[in-house]
């Protein structure tokens, strides 16, 4: 398990991490959502012992990521700028990291087949793709066999495929009982992944949650319909109590209603429709008008929040 307790980093007179509290528990992806610049790599990094929090602390299994004797046994780590030695092969990579954490040279094959890199093991990273730097990146995370991964923007900059491949490994890795901590900007991508999802923005604890209870609460479902006579088509949906929001086009939004009820309405009053089907608000808009006030960088003439992803 990993703790943060009141967890602050600032640097200089910016505050980059704010009194953060919360727990990231085992059998479960957990998603850390936050806009860019909202601090997640900042709160990685305290994690693993690389920043020195200004105040409060960041625990693994109880004890400072220092305090761990051979560390990688507990906790392995992907993080945005891989640590790996370009000029040295893949096999010899891990093999120095193995040495340096008292690990058996055995695991080092093991762990470049699972991440489906043997054929490449005795060629040197600064040759690799994107996604063979990622799966290395990954190998070099899982060499101790932790039981706590923390996985920086593991999905920025792959193809579908790797997306494909990371999202089902963190997945299987969680149904192992490990504890899977991963950072993402996208909700659309956590959405997929995650069985629970912390939210910050500006350093700020935003939302501590599971993904059902998020979907539950910020997903709007209302039925879109849309007839050549609006006026008639309002008049009944409003006579019958329901809510009805105009779209324009002769479109019309209801809240709270089936396809069901509003077609049959329809069909009561002899209105021709175009169009009838269930919507239902996506999960980026809810997240992204959750962390609107925190984001940290504005759109010049709008009020939306830029939230170009990373690397695109
Ligand atoms: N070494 C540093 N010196 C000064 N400011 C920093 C440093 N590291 C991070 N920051 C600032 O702290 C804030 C949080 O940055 P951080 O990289 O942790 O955010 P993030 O949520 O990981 O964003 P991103 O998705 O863009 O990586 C940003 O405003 C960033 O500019």
């Amino acid at each position: 398990m990993i703790e943060l307790e009141g967890l602050t980093k600032r640097f200089g007179t910016k505050t980059a991490v704010d009194h953060l509290s919360f727990q990231v528990r085992p059998g479960q992806v957990t998603g850390f959502l936050g806009p860019n610049g909202a601090g997640k790599s900042t709160t990685m990094r305290m994690v693993l012992g690389l920043d020195h929090p200004t105040s409060g602390t960041a625990r693994i299994d109880g004890k400072h990521y220092g305090e761990l004797d051979e560390p990688l046994t507990y906790i392995g780590a992907l993080l945005e700028a891989g640590g790996l030695h370009g000029g040295r092969s893949a096999y010899n990579n891990l093999l120095c990291l193995a040495q340096s954490n008292r690990i058996p040279e055995r695991r080092v094959a093991e762990v470049l087949d699972l991440v489906g890199l043997s054929a490449v093991a005795r060629k040197k990273p600064k040759g690799f793709s994107m996604g063979m730097g990622q799966r290395l990146g990954i190998a070099a995370a899982l060499l101790g066999d932790p039981q706590i991964l923390m996985f920086d923007e593991p999905v920025n900059g792959l193809d579908p495929e790797g997306i494909h491949w990371i999202r089902n490994l963190m997945k299987a890795l969680a149904a192992e009982g490990r504890t899977i901590f991963v950072s993402s900007h996208l909700m659309s991508e956590m959405a997929l992944t995650a069985d629970h999802l912390i939210v910050i923005g500006r350093g700020k604890l935003l939302a501590d949650t599971s993904m059902a209870d998020f979907i539950h609460q910020n997903s709007r479902s209302y039925v879109r319909v849309r007839s050549p006579q609006p006026e008639q088509l309002r008049d009944a949906l409003h006579s019958s109590g329901m809510t009805v929001a105009e779209e324009g086009n002769g479109t019309l939004e209801i809240d709270g209603a089936t396809t069901e009820e509003v077609g049959e309405l329809a069909g009561r009053h002899g209105i021709v429709l175009h169009e009838l089907s269930a919507q239902r608000a996506s999960l980026e808009e809810a997240f992204m008008r959750m962390t609107a006030a925190a984001v940290e960088y504005h759109a010049h003439d709008a009020n939306a929040p830029q939230w170009a992803p990373k690397g695109v």
